[in-house]
């Protein structure tokens, strides 16, 4: 058994490193809003600055896709959406199922921005008999005594876990036994998988958290060098904050698990 992709390669089998697989929906969050705009061609620069990433890494990321824009011209954003959406996979449609469905998990349920990006809600699974056969953004919810048979019938692949920590593993190993492969968890919990399942973990509180170790850093550096703990705490701690920079130095919102 492998604990989220710890031991995964750092490039996929098809020669895409994966800092490049990362980068590839925020440039294609950028795009999608120039289309929306009908602007037919961009810049590197510009779509650089629109996704939040240096101009030469974005022209080394395209060149994984074989796409390199033409000179004086920029890439074609209705091609290069295309490509993105391909090489992500979102080309097809992806039946998801969402287990727990409580404040977050209808939540989740009722954001639209699954669906617009190739994300079908295909059930709505909870533990509550009471909640069986309630509707959540116009789907009924479905008991977990019916786990299997949806995910079989659906051929559901991908599935978000919104229960509480305690329920979690148990959760995703009847996901990952009826067929799920990738596993996006929202509970606060570290989940165990066999090799060949990924899981990717969203926790707002440790965005939280970080932000404040940004902000007690700050504080510390308008006390000025001479204020002495403060200052050297936060320099020390934040050679650890660097180790989880993303692929631009950001922080992700979303992290391997
Ligand atoms: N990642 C984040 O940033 C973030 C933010 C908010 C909440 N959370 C986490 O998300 C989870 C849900 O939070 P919430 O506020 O929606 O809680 P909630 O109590 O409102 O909902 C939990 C739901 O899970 C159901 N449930 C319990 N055990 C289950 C099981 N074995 N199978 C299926 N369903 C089961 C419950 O019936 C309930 O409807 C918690 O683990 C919470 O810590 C994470």
């Amino acid at each position: 058994m492998a604990t989220g992709r710890t031991h995964r390669p750092a490039t996929r089998s098809r020669g895409i490193p994966e800092a490049t697989v990362a980068r590839l929906p925020l440039y294609l969050r950028a795009l999608t809003a120039l289309s929306e705009r009908s602007v037919p061609t961009v810049s590197s620069e510009e779509l650089a600055a629109a996704a939040g990433v240096n101009s030469a890494k974005l022209r080394k990321d395209f060149s994984y896709l074989g796409s390199y824009g033409t000179r004086g011209v920029g890439y074609d954003v209705e091609y290069l959406v295309y490509q993105i959406s391909r090489e992500l996979g979102l080309t097809q449609d992806w039946p998801v199922v969402i287990v727990g469905i409580g404040n977050l998990g209808a939540a989740l349920a009722n954001y639209g921005g699954f669906a617009s990006r190739g994300f079908r809600v295909a059930a709505l699974i909870d533990a509550d008999p009471a909640m069986a056969g309630k509707p959540v953004a116009g789907i009924a919810v479905q008991h977990t005594d019916e786990l299997e048979h949806i995910i079989e019938s659906n051929g559901v692949s991908i599935g978000v876990i919104a229960t509480p920590a305690g329920a979690a593993q148990q959760v995703c190993e009847r996901l990952v036994a009826a067929g799920v492969t990738s596993i996006l968890n929202f509970a606060p919990t570290v989940l165990t998988v066999p090799d060949g399942v990924d899981v990717r973990k969203v926790d707002l509180s440790i965005e939280l958290q970080i932000l404040a170790f940004h902000e007690q850093r700050k504080a510390g550096e308008e006390d000025g060098p001479d204020s002495g703990g403060p200052a050297v705490a936060a320099r020390a701690a934040a050679a650890v904050a660097d180790d989880r920079k993303g692929p631009d130095g950001d922080m992700p919102a979303v992290m391997p698990a």
